[in-house]
Order: C-alpha cells, then sequence, then structure tokens
C-alpha cells in the first residue's frame, strides 16, 4: 500500500516593506526552503511612498509553515518588513454595525450563509432595537442593541470596543452605522473598520449624500468602501463603483439606486479583507484583486 504524503495546504502571504532590490528573491527563497510551492503573486512597487507591497499565495508541506515562519522573521528583520500569513479560506471574524437602514447588513449576512463570503459574524450592533428589523433573520448571531445619544457616547463606544475584544472579532464593518466614531475607537480600530459610504467620496461627504447629490443635478451616484479613520469620509478608499442617473430622479429615487451599488461595494470590500488582497500604502490603499 503506497503511502501519499498529507496534502499541501494553502496560505496567503502579504507584505509590505521599503522598496529595495531582493525582497522577491528573499521571499521566493524562503518558501522554496520550506518545501513550499508559489501558484501567484502580485506586487508594487510605489514610487511615491517608495513603499514595496507583495501578495504570495503558496502551497506548504505540514511542517511547511513553522519554517517558513521562521524565515520570514529573519528576512522581516533585514527588509523592516511588515508580513502576515494566513492559511486560505479560513472565516474571519467580523462584528458587524448597522442603524435604520439595514440592506447592507441583510446582503452581508446573506452571503455568509451562502457561503459567498468567508467570514464568521460574531455579533451585529445596532443603535436602534432587533425589532427595528423585521425582515432579518439574525439566526445564531448575538444582537447587541447599544442605544447612542449625546449623553452617553463615550459608555455606548466602551461597549462596543468590549464587545470587539470580547468576541475574538478580527475586523469590523459599519454597515450603515450612523455613529461617527471617536479619535478613540477609530485608532483602536485602525486599518480593521470597513466604512460604506453612499457616495462616490471625494464628493458628498456626511450623513445625507443622496440628497445633496439631487440638489447639485450630477449624472452619476456611487458608493465607496473605506477603512474608517478619525477624519470623517476620508480614510484609505478600498473600492468605489458608480451608476449612471438622469435628471428625472428624485432622492428617493436616488437612495433606491444606491442601495444596490452600496451593498456590490461593501461586499466585495469585505471580500477583499477576507482574502488578505488590501494593504495599507500611508493615506490609501494597494488592492490585489483577482
Ligand atoms: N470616525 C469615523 N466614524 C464613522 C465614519 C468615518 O469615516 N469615520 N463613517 C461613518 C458613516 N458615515 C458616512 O459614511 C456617516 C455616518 C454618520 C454621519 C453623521 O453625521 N452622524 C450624526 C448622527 C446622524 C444620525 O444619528 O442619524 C452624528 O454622528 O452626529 C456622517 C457620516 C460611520 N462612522
Amino acid at each position: 500500500m503506497t503511502d501519499h504524503p498529507p496534502p499541501a495546504a494553502g496560505f496567503v502571504l502579504t507584505l509590505a516593506c521599503a522598496d529595495r532590490p531582493g525582497i522577491v528573491a528573499g521571499v521566493s527563497r524562503a518558501l522554496a526552503e520550506a518545501g513550499g510551492d508559489i501558484r501567484g503573486a502580485q506586487q508594487f512597487g510605489d514610487e511615491d511612498t517608495g513603499r514595496f507591497f507583495m501578495r504570495v499565495v503558496a502551497t506548504l508541506p505540514p511542517d511547511g509553515e513553522a519554517a517558513v515562519r521562521a524565515a520570514l522573521g529573519t528576512l522581516g528583520a533585514e527588509f523592516g518588513m511588515r508580513w502576515r500569513l494566513s492559511a486560505r479560506g479560513t472565516p474571519r471574524r467580523v462584528l458587524l454595525l448597522a442603524s435604520r437602514f439595514d440592506h447592507c447588513l441583510a446582503d452581508l449576512l446573506y452571503r455568509w450563509r451562502t457561503g459567498e463570503l468567508r467570514i464568521e459574524p460574531v455579533g451585529v450592533v445596532s443603535n436602534h432595537p432587533r425589532g427595528s428589523y423585521p425582515a432579518l433573520d439574525f439566526g445564531s448571531v448575538p444582537f447587541h442593541h447599544l442605544p447612542v445619544g449625546a449623553d452617553n457616547r463615550a459608555e455606548q463606544e466602551a461597549a462596543v470596543w468590549r464587545l470587539f475584544q470580547d468576541s475574538g472579532a478580527e475586523f469590523a464593518v459599519l454597515a450603515r452605522y450612523m455613529q461617527v466614531l471617536s479619535d478613540d475607537l477609530s485608532a483602536k480600530l485602525a486599518g480593521r473598520c470597513i466604512n460604506i459610504h453612499h457616495s462616490f467620496l471625494p464628493g458628498f461627504k456626511g450623513a445625507r449624500p443622496y440628497h445633496q447629490a439631487h440638489a447639485r443635478g450630477v449624472k452619476l451616484i456611487g458608493a465607496t468602501a473605506h477603512f474608517v479613520t478619525a477624519d470623517l469620509d476620508e480614510g484609505p478608499i478600498i473600492e468605489q463603483d458608480v451608476e449612471r442617473i438622469s435628471h428625472a430622479d428624485s432622492p428617493a429615487d436616488l437612495i433606491r439606486k444606491g442601495r444596490d451599488i452600496e451593498r456590490r461595494v461593501l461586499a466585495q470590500a469585505v471580500r477583499m479583507f477576507c482574502e488578505d488582497r488590501i494593504l495599507l500604502d500611508g493615506v490609501r490603499t494597494v488592492v490585489f484583486g483577482d
């Protein structure tokens, strides 16, 4: 009976460092010496920032992960590299936040249930009660009603942060959560909190972009998924899309058409995050698409 070696597992390596010769060679050697097999690689050198970014998909033999982590540790120290190695397809634990409008929350939960999005929702937070979502089935996902007003913003945010930590969430998604996060919470969630803004940024920031768009008479509307920073609607952009509209569209028409754009843009951004396709490049992102 022939012994078959255990199947090699799939991994994604992402890295960023100051650009200089030898990075790709070093990474390839580290993987090869650990028995790894590169299945795909994307890289980008940003001439503005002098930074280099890379995403590698590789298989590793069972004992290869420890070996490659050791080699990457050494390489990382030599090149001043930030790197991350994660098993492909591992669901990412996410805390979902929403306010009155539920279309993005409903869409993410559907894509999770159908297996399209490799997420594990660890909780839903809303500043509105559960009864505000009659159309939604949260199933086994815990729902947390955390009302917020001018008199309890700090306490409410402390509860959100405690939930994020206690649930073991890896990232958060503001799925039309209409509260501005404080500088403190924004900093704690830096690079791991994705917001969907219902306009094609940098146009029409704030809480009512569709009314602004209608008043301005634009011919395209859009949506923007971005990382949350303390500066409202200024975070590094992950994904955007637009749709043509006309003079005949009322604000209500724009809100209706915008929902579809918001849903697909947010879902794409969440998928890219879960597949380690997004790297921060200062105030911008590098997105290694599929
Ligand atoms: N620190 C940040 N927090 C949030 C961001 C962000 O970019 N940085 N994005 C928002 C989402 N958003 C637009 O996409 C947005 C949400 C809320 C408001 C706003 O003015 N809210 C008012 C209250 C409105 C209400 O209660 O309905 C407020 O907070 O005083 C503007 C833009 C999520 N958080």
